[in-house]
C-alpha cells in the first residue's frame, strides 16, 4: 500500500525539480535582460549626438548580416545609426563616435579577416588613445581553430589598451551558436540572425544530376565536378563568388561552405569538390556527402549565401586577375563564366595545380575560353612538373611589369582556394611587386578581394 505514496512522492519531487529547473532558467534570463538593458542605456544614452557606429571585420559576411541586423533594430528604436566595415574606419572616427558596437570574426589562425586588414596594420599596431570610446563587442568564431575569436579578442584587448571602456562583457560565438547570439540580440535587437546571416534561399532539396572525376590518376585527393538542379526547377537567383551550404544530417549544427563555379544562366548549380580522407580512412562529412554517399538523382539540403566580399558588383567593368589553386578554381570559374556571358574578355588567370597530366582542372573550357580571347592570359603553374616546387606565387613573382600593366589599366584581384601557402604566398608576392600602399589601397577600394578557406 506504501507504493502508491511513493510514487507520488517520486513524482512530486520531479515536479519540484522541474519547477526549480524553470526558475533557475527565468531568472538567469531576467539577470541577462536586465544586464542587456543596463548596457543598452549605457551606450545609448546620454544625449550624445554622433550615430552610434555598429562596425564589422568579416570575411564571409556573416559579421556584416549581424552588423546590419542591429543597426536597423537599433534604427528602429530611434539610435541614430552608422553601419560600416572596419577597415573604413580609423581612430579619428572612433573618437568622434563615442559610442560604438563592434561584431568581428576570425580568419586564418586566429588572424584579422580581409575586412579588418587596413585596420589591423594602421592602427592596432600603434598605441592610441580612446578615452571617451564605450563599447560592446560581438566576437564570431569556432572552436574547432586553436585560437578561438583570436581577432575579436585581439581587437577587445586593443580596445581596452586605449582607455576605451567595454558597457559589456564580450560575447563569443562558437559556429553560429543561436545561444550567444540571442544573448547579443536581446541587448541591442534583431534578433531573426539565423547563424548563416544572410540567404538567398533557404535549405531546400537540391539534385545531383552529374558528376565526373576531374583529376583520374592524380597524386592529390580526386576533384569532382557536380552539378544540381534547382529545387521544383526553379533557378534562383544568385551571383557569380556566391557560396552554398550544404546541411548535414549527422552535423546540422554545421553546414558546410563551397564556392559555387556555376551562374544561374547555366541552368545548374555547380560545385569543385575535392574528396577529403581522415588519417583513419574515412570520408570528409561533406566531400563524403557529395562525392561517394549520394548517387545520382538523389538530392541534398543546401541553401545559397551572397559573399558580398567576393561579388563582382563595382568591378564588373574593370580588367580581372584571378588568381588560384586547386578547388578554388570552383569561385574563379563563376567568375570566367559571368565574364564570358557579359562578352568582357579582359581576363587574366593564374592558377596552381599538382601535375599537367592529371590535374589540369576544366582544361577543354579554360583553352577554349584563351583560344576565343575570353582569357586575355591563361598562366596555368604545376608545382611538380618540374625537379623543384613551383607555385602561383613563384610565376606571379616572375611577372611584375605585366601585373603592373594590369593594375594601371584598372584591374581588380580575386584570390580563391587554400589560406595556407597559395593566398599567404600571393599576398606577399603582390605586396612585393605593387607595394604595400599599393595594396592597402586596392583592398580599401575594393580592388583586392578574397575567397580563401
Ligand atoms: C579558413 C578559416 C579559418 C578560420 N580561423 C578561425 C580561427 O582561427 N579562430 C576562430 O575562432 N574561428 C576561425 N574561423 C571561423 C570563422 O571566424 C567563423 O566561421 C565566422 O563565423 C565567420 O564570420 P564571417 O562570415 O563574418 O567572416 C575560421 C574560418 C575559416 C573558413
Amino acid at each position: 500500500m506504501t507504493e502508491p505514496f511513493h510514487r507520488i512522492g517520486a513524482a512530486g519531487l520531479l515536479v519540484l525539480a522541474y519547477v526549480a529547473m524553470c526558475l533557475a532558467i527565468w531568472w538567469r534570463q531576467r539577470r541577462r535582460h536586465a544586464a542587456a538593458a543596463r548596457a543598452a542605456t549605457a551606450l545609448a544614452g546620454d544625449g550624445a549626438q554622433s550615430p552610434m557606429l555598429v562596425v564589422f571585420a568579416t570575411q564571409t559576411g556573416q559579421a556584416e548580416a549581424i552588423a546590419w541586423q542591429t543597426g536597423r533594430a537599433l534604427h528602429a528604436k530611434g539610435t541614430p545609426v552608422r553601419v560600416l566595415s572596419l577597415n573604413d574606419v580609423d581612430a579619428e572616427t572612433l573618437r568622434a563616435a563615442q559610442r560604438a558596437l563592434f561584431v568581428a570574426s576570425t580568419y586564418g589562425e586566429g588572424d584579422a579577416p580581409d575586412g579588418a586588414s587596413l585596420f589591423t596594420e594602421r592602427w592596432m599596431g600603434a598605441a592610441e588613445t580612446l578615452p571617451t570610446l564605450r563599447y560592446a563587442l560581438l566576437a564570431l568564431g569556432d572552436r574547432q581553430y586553436d585560437r578561438f575569436c583570436g581577432f575579436g579578442r585581439a581587437l577587445d584587448a586593443w580596445l581596452q589598451s586605449t582607455g576605451a571602456v567595454p558597457v559589456a562583457p564580450r560575447i563569443e560565438v562558437d559556429n553560429g551558436d543561436p545561444a550567444a547570439l540571442a544573448d547579443w540580440h536581446a541587448q541591442w535587437g534583431g534578433g531573426e540572425a539565423s547563424g548563416a546571416g544572410e540567404v538567398i534561399t533557404e535549405f531546400a532539396p537540391w539534385r545531383l544530376v552529374r558528376r565526373e572525376l576531374l583529376n583520374p590518376g592524380s597524386e592529390g585527393g580526386p576533384v569532382y565536378h557536380l552539378g544540381f538542379q534547382a529545387p521544383h526547377g526553379v533557378v534562383p537567383d544568385w551571383q557569380s563568388g556566391d557560396l552554398v551550404q550544404v546541411a548535414l544530417v549527422n552535423d546540422p549544427a554545421r553546414p558546410r561552405d563551397y564556392s559555387v563555379a556555376s551562374i544561374p544562366s547555366d541552368g545548374e548549380l555547380q560545385l569543385l569538390v575535392r574528396q577529403e580522407r581522415h588519417p583513419d580512412g574515412t570520408l570528409g562529412a561533406a566531400s563524403g556527402l557529395l562525392t561517394s554517399t549520394l548517387s545520382l538523382g538523389d538530392s541534398v539540403a543546401m541553401r545559397l549565401r551572397p559573399h558580398r566580399n567576393f561579388r563582382l558588383d563595382g568591378n564588373a567593368a574593370r580588367p580581372l586577375i584571378l588568381i588560384g589553386n586547386g578547388t578554388g578554381l570552383a569561385g574563379l570559374r563563376g567568375h570566367l563564366r559571368a565574364r564570358a556571358a557579359a562578352g568582357q574578355h579582359e581576363n587574366w588567370l593564374l592558377f596552381g595545380e599538382r601535375n599537367a597530366s592529371h590535374d589540369f582542372l576544366c582544361r577543354a573550357e579554360l583553352e577554349a575560353w584563351r583560344d576565343s580571347s575570353t582569357l586575355r592570359r591563361l598562366d596555368m603553374v604545376f608545382s611538380r612538373d618540374q625537379a623543384e616546387r613551383l607555385y602561383v606565387q613563384h610565376r606571379l613573382l616572375q611577372l611584375g611589369d605585366e601585373l603592373r600593366d594590369w593594375l594601371v589599366r584598372g584591374a581588380a584581384i580575386y584570390v580563391c582556394g587554400s589560406l595556407q601557402g597559395m593566398a599567404a604566398g600571393v599576398d606577399a608576392a603582390l605586396r612585393e611587386l605593387a607595394g604595400d600602399a599599393q595594396i592597402r589601397a586596392l583592398t580599401a577600394e575594393r580592388r583586392y578581394c578574397r575567397d580563401v578557406y
